[in-house]
């Protein structure tokens, strides 16, 4: 009790100083666990957690393929929660923007059934077949994976409406806005919205950064939370995955 007394003085103090991470972060490197929101070892138990996720060869290869054309792509953290969620919600249906060179996708497909299908969409001929190469060597079938080249924009009214356990969201950052209202759409009840970078880069959470990006990531924070239809949470994996439950 007394703990989460102090614990809440700190956040107070936060709020007076305009919010800031800084703020709250307490002195202590061990502090009791209750009090231990946000401690000067967070960036250590981060690290952690990323190392924490083995990443398989194959999808080591993807990254590799990623880091050669200058291709962002999820962390091993990320990926892993990803792989995760479609465990959960027994994925067989995924779709995504943002094939990149393939990494989030051999994520994907690694929690989904044998059986399952990923549909991934970029505007990138490139990437996509970088991401064809890295498919093809983790020896996946080629009915697995539906690789879709063009925009989001128009490419994501022309899939199924409730016909989705999973969608995830990993275009730039105006793109994952424009496309929310159709990602949700696409969601069956109990499906689940991921959308990737939701800190990007670190400047969400610093209101004094107004770019454009990190602007389009922080209003995608705000409308999933406030979408009625999910009930979402903002997982600091990576550069955080934003996660909202189709209600
Ligand atoms: C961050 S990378 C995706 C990385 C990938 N998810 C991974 O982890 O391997 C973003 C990709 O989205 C694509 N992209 C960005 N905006 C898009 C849009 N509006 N429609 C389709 N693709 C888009 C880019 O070409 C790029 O390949």
């Amino acid at each position: 009790m007394r703990g989460c007394a102090r614990a809440g003085a700190g956040l107070r103090a936060g709020a007076r100083q305009g919010g800031t991470i800084e703020a709250i972060i307490h002195g202590s490197s061990s502090p009791p666990a209750q009090e231990a929101v946000i401690t000067t070892s967070k960036s250590q138990s981060w690290a952690y957690a990323e190392e924490f996720a083995h990443e398989d060869e194959a999808t080591a290869a993807a990254r590799s393929r990623a880091r050669e054309l200058g291709v962002p792509a999820v962390s091993a953290g990320v990926g892993s929660a990803l792989r995760a969620i479609a465990r959960m919600v027994s994925a067989r249906t995924v779709a995504e923007v943002g094939t990149g060179a393939g990494v989030s996708g051999l994520w994907l497909l690694a929690g989904m059934g044998t059986d399952g299908v990923l549909t991934t969409i970029d505007a990138e001929p490139e990437h996509q077949r970088a991401a064809r190469e890295s498919f093809t060597a983790a020896g996946l079938k080629p009915a697995r994976t539906r690789l879709i080249g063009g925009r989001a924009r128009e490419v994501l009214p022309r899939l199924a409406d409730g016909a989705y356990d999973l969608v995830h969201l990993d275009g730039d950052p105006d793109s994952s806005l424009d496309d929310l209202d159709q990602a949700v759409k696409l969601l069956r009840p109990g499906g689940v919205l991921a959308v990737h970078a939701a800190l990007w880069r670190d400047r969400v959470a610093d209101p004094a950064r107004r770019d454009e990006d990190t602007v389009a990531m922080r209003e995608v924070g705000k409308s999933i939370r406030a979408d009625e239809r999910l009930v979402s949470t903002l997982i600091p994996a990576g550069d955080g995955l934003l996660v909202g439950v189709r209600v």
